[in-house]
């Protein structure tokens, strides 16, 4: 199925876009008639749930939940993550519930504890979210003070908070929503650690919603955005659940307290890798989302003038807003191509390990940490340009850019805070490059490190860059590694020569993922545009070739350190890229109206199909409370005895 197809006809669309009988988004009560912006905080939460409700019924009356159909593939499907945004502008409370709460218990539990909580949780009789982080500890896993200490005469474990910081703080629905909630705990038994690892623990009495004895509940308070999400804190106090609690697919404690450790104790991560693997897709949606709305406006909005003797142009024509929106659909694609490409691997790794391999792991790993960064750390910085390409009426909460903002420059933090996944995927990068100079094979994404060919004559083509990306990555890993065992020669620890070559690990480690992300794109495309017509395979041949000349402009710096790039290639490259703008300017509406984004998910006056901008915008204004009256009540208390001299 080719690409565009695969945008237009993937799952949730037929989810989405199913005939008006039974389309979800046909239910307008899901939708609110008073903007969640002139809501108070805790009113806000309320319609998030009331709307919640509505959704998940809709969802299991609509949704063909294949029996034994996994979390995995309907997740996969994405239409949960389109459809919420139309119902939710910013997440649902029980996002954590599908996000994390029902893969934890598929990644972390044994056969019979997931046929038990698994059903209780898709029917959602229970619902849950992933405790790990705390209010001391996020990134450093090692250093989570939250305890579960075996107790072997009761069968039970104690789960207990000993400090202020251990309290569990930020998981999503903790607040007042959830009742359940994987914990993530130190295991002690008769005093001895045995790492961290995943507890099915009961939170609040299904039937009254009140926390149970020993359990201290709460939320943390207005955030950036996801303001429905209802994040939370939690604190044990000696507060005891049963031995079968504990999910055992990896590591099992027996009834006596004898503990049987799993094949490796990374794979309790195992629903980190997981999360970052959806993340890329799900900024994939951002990002069409985000271009959606600014192209579209960026068609109907008429400023200024090219030549004074015609009419105001469409800001379209502009090729300063052409350079800046047309990469932001290449991204989209490129990020749903690589999302697609990453959860195969995904799929296969988790395939592999079941027969007990787990060589793949460590490389899986490096590039879910890589694709989660950049593909966050870029959607944000896009999101807020196409907001800023939109002028005065982006400002507006009723563009719903501000919004997509906040939703995207999140994920650079949740699942993993980017400049550490860097580092992880660094840490992978120098242990390939001390691999392949003993003359060890390489992982797949990694064998190019080894090419020790002399640096080829510059190429402004599609392979010319991908190249050059892998001599820049290649160059940066041998350089931090020359300075990592230059340090260590001097007497510095390792761990310090790691600390202070870490900036240049972090460029590293974004020079991989950038390589890597401009071959899946090159190639996925090629790879679709094969059943694709020829104009369709032209115009995403066009996408692939701007991102990759993109690329290298904003990366020029590197190129000319670590390859043979020289100034007349540059000129080129820079026409190559100006030429191409004016290329697909006349097919960005088109490109936009493929993501194929209802005006409900879209929620924009600015990006609505029809459109009606002026009058959507006059539309939303009018439903400030404020306009209800031509005079406010704060002039005769306030302003006029203040102006009077009075106050
Ligand atoms: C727009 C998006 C829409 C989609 C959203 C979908 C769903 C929504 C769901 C979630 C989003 C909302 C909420 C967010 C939830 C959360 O944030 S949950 C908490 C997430 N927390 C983290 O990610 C913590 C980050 N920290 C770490 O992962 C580790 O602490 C770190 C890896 C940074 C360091 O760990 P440490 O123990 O210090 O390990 P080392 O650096 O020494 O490495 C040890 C070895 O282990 C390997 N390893 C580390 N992590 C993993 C892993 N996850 N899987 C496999 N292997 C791992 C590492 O490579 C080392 O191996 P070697 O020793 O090199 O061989
Ligand atoms: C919107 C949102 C939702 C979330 N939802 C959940 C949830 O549902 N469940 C859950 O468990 N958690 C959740 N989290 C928490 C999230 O996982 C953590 O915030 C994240 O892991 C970062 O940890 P931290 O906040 O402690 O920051 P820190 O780790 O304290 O990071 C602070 C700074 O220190 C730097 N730093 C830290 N360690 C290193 C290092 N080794 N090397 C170099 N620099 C370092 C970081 O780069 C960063 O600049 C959520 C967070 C957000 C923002």
């Amino acid at each position: 199925m080719g690409l565009v197809d695969q945008l237009v006809n993937q799952p949730h669309y037929t989810l989405v876009n199913q005939p008006r009988e039974n389309d979800i988004l046909s239910h307008k009560e899901l939708f609110d008639s008073i903007p969640e912006e002139y809501l108070s905080h805790k009113e806000k939460y309320e319609n998030a749930i009331r709307k919640t409700v509505l959704y998940y019924r809709l969802m299991q009356k609509y949704q063909n939940y294949k029996e034994g159909s996994t979390i995995l593939d309907e997740t996969r499907a994405n239409y949960r993550n389109l459809v919420s945004f139309a119902v939710f502008k910013d997440y649902p409370p029980l996002m954590l519930h599908n996000g994390m709460f029902i893969p934890a218990i598929a990644g972390q539990g044994t056969p019979e504890q997931q046929k038990h909580w698994l059903k209780r949780a898709k029917n959602m009789e229970i619902l849950g979210t992933y405790a790990q982080t705390e209010l001391g500890h996020g990134t450093f896993i090692r250093g989570l003070e939250t305890t579960a200490e075996y107790d072997p005469s009761t069968e039970e474990f104690v789960l207990h908070s000993p400090t202020l910081t251990s309290y569990k703080w930020w998981p999503g629905g903790l607040g007042h929503t959830v009742n359940y909630c994987v914990v993530m705990a130190q295991l002690y038994i008769r005093g001895r650690h045995h790492g961290m690892q995943p507890f099915l623990v009961q939170l609040r009495d299904e039937a009254t919603h009140m926390p149970l004895p020993g359990v201290k509940l709460g939320e943390i308070g207005a955030k950036l955005g996801l303001s429905t999400v209802n994040n939370g804190f939690l604190a044990f106090e000696h507060h005891r659940i049963p031995r079968d609690r504990m999910l055992m697919k990896n590591a099992q404690v027996l009834k006596d307290g004898t503990f049987v450790a799993g094949p490796s104790s990374k794979l309790a991560y195992g629903t980190m890798i997981y999360v970052r693997v959806i993340i890329v897709n799900g900024m994939a949606n951002l990002m069409a989302k985000a271009a959606t709305i600014a192209v579209r406006y960026s068609a109907v909005r008429r400023q200024s003038q090219i030549k004074p003797s015609e009419p105001e142009c469409q800001i379209l024509d502009y090729v300063t807003q052409q350079h800046k929106l047309l990469i932001c659909i290449a991204t989209s694609l490129a990020f749903s191509t690589c999302a697609r490409w990453l959860w195969d691997v995904y799929t296969g790794v988790m395939g592999q390990m079941e027969s007990g391999n787990m060589d793949h792991l460590p490389e899986l790993h490096a590039l879910a940490c890589s694709l989660k960064v950049v593909s966050t750390m870029d959607v944000s910085g896009l999101v807020e340009r196409c907001r800023l390409a939109c002028g005065g009426h982006g400002f507006m909460h009723s563009s719903n850019l501000p919004y997509t903002y906040g939703l995207a420059t999140a994920a650079c933090t949740y699942e993993g805070e980017n400049t550490v996944l860097l580092l992880q995927t660094a840490r992978s990068l120098v242990k390939a490059w001390q691999k392949g100079s003993k003359g060890k094979p390489l992982s797949p994404t990694e064998a190019y490190l080894m090419d020790k060919s002399p640096v080829p004559k510059w190429e402004n083509t599609l392979d010319g860059i991908i190249a050059g990306f892998r001599r820049v990555s290649a160059g940066k890993v041998q350089d931090c590694v020359s300075k990592i065992d230059k340090l260590v020669k001097m007497g510095t620890s390792y761990e310090d020569a790691w600390n202070q070559t870490s900036v240049r690990l972090v460029a590293a480690s974004e020079a991989h993922s950038r390589a890597v992300i401009l071959a899946t794109f090159r190639s996925e495309v090629s790879r679709a545009a094969a059943a694709l017509s020829p104009p369709l395979s032209r115009v995403l041949h066009q996408l692939v070739h701007l991102y990759c000349v993109y690329w290298a402009l904003e990366r020029l710096g590197d190129l000319l350190l670590y390859t043979s790039i020289a100034e007349r290639d540059v000129q080129e490259l820079q026409q190559q890229y100006e030429d191409l703008l004016q290329k697909i300017r006349p097919n960005a509406v088109g490109l936009v109206d493929a993501f194929d984004l209802r005006d409900e998910i879209l929620n924009s006056t600015l990006g609505a199909y029809d459109g009606r901008v002026y009058e959507r915008l006059m539309e939303e204004a009018l439903k400030s409370p404020l306009n209800a009256e031509p005079v406010n009540q704060s002039f005769h208390q306030y302003l006029k005895p203040f102006m009077h001299g009075k106050l």
